[in-house]
């Protein structure tokens, strides 16, 4: 997609706020958490110029450069001075998911004791989050978002916010993500946690001094990866090559057992390698777990009845060749949201991941859908 130039990188900066105690739904207690945020632009002085974009699974805050950090972020066509989410007239907020590893607390922080969570971190759920991002809003003085947006993981946690707090949300943006995870969804998350818990560096969760589960999350990685992506483009760019001098019939010579790789493999355990060093095993199995426990519906009468009370506006997308969350799924949960809005279609052949590269698609449908 082009780019638009960016004429001056907008105003923002990274920020931590200490939210206090957090009591989770199924009975955790968190005393001192905090939260790791960026913003971009200034709140108005009524407090009602904010927009909140919420990251997927292994995101983080970092949406988009500012001047503090002019690192390009992973939505960065789409948030900035003159773009669909104008940071000239926006105030937008971006938290690191509380259970993350990116600065919010989370497995890998000290507890009251000095020594890491690990298998002490409780249970978490999307509402979870929601409330301390809740407490984030309370203190910016923010009382109702203009927009609440995210994809897959971000695009499930801003429903559950159009859902808990609907006179909070003027406006609510689903991006490849679905009204509750389906056993199909279930059932690859619990590949992945598999992978990671039968690791034998995992120690139940309690690895921070030893090598940890780097080959479990990277097994994890793999799968969730392949789902992110479609056959046919994975046919397209790698076929049966084989990686660069490697022979997938051949043995490798000091590695019992081994044998060359075909292409596909070497980019999956590319994937695999950035993954493992940028992400704490713990956090991925509390979020994808948090994300497996996704229904929006939960406790409240089912799915339709839980929106029902949410008047405010909503964008719906999905990607045209999503394996994992389905097009359909976008047009059930679009069928019951009050506003009835029309589904979107990103048109993409490398599947889920085309919210994160193809969302300059939507980008103009999004901004008039929210009145942004
Ligand atoms: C909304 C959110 O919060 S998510 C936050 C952003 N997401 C992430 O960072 C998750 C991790 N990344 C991704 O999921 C993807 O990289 C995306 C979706 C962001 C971008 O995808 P694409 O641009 O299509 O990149 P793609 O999946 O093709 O990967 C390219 C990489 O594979 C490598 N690669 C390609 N072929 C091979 C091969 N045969 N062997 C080894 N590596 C290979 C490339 O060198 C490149 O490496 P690099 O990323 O280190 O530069
Ligand atoms: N590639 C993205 C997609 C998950 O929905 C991520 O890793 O967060």
């Amino acid at each position: 997609m082009s780019r638009p130039p960016r004429a001056a990188l907008p105003e923002g900066g990274r920020h931590r706020l200490r939210i206090g105690e957090l009591r989770t739904e199924t009975g955790g207690v968190l005393p001192d958490v905090e939260l790791a945020y960026e913003t971009w632009g200034e709140l108005d002085a009524n407090g009602s110029n904010a927009v909140l974009v919420l990251h997927a699974l292994t995101g983080d805050s970092h949406v988009a450069a500012h001047a503090a950090d002019p690192t390009p972020g992973w939505w960065d066509a789409l948030v900035g001075p003159g773009r669909a989410v104008d940071t000239d007239r926006w105030f937008v907020v971006a938290p690191n998911m509380v259970g993350g590893c990116h600065g919010s607390t989370g497995p890998s922080s000290p507890a009251a004791d000095g020594r890491p969570w690990g298998s002490r971190f409780p249970f978490l759920t999307l509402r979870d989050a929601v409330e301390a991002e809740r407490r984030l809003a309370d203190h910016l003085g923010v009382g109702a978002w203009q927009a609440v947006i995210g994809g897959s993981m971000g695009g499930a946690r801003a429903l559950e916010w159009a859902a808990t707090h609907p006179e909070r949300v003027a406006g609510v943006g689903v991006l490849a993500a679905t009204a509750r995870s389906s056993a199909d969804q279930i059932a690859w998350g619990q590949a992945q946690t598999a992978a990671i818990r039968l690791d034998p560096g995992f120690l139940g969760g309690d690895y921070y001094e030893g090598a940890g589960p780097a080959a479990g999350l990277g097994i994890a990685r793999r799968i969730a990866h392949t789902t992110y992506r479609t056959a046919g483009e994975l046919e397209h760019r790698f076929g049966r090559s084989p990686q660069v001098a490697e022979d997938p019939f051949g043995a490798v010579v000091g590695v019992p057992g081994g044998r060359g790789r075909y292409a596909v493999e070497s980019y999956l355990d590319h994937q695999a390698t950035k993954l493992t060093g940028r992400f704490d095993a713990n956090s991925y199995l509390l979020l994808t777990e948090a994300l497996m426990g996704h229904d929006v519906g939960r406790g409240r009468g089912g799915v339709e009845a839980a929106l029902a009370g949410y008047r405010g506006r909503a964008f719906v997308a999905a990607v045209d060749s999503d394996r994992l969350y389905l097009p359909a799924e976008s047009q059930a949960l679009a069928a019951v949201l009050p506003a009835r809005p029309p589904v979107h279609t990103i048109v993409s052949p490398i599947g889920h991941d085309g919210f994160l590269t193809e969302y300059g698609q939507v980008a103009d449908a999004l901004r008039d859908s929210l009145a942004l």
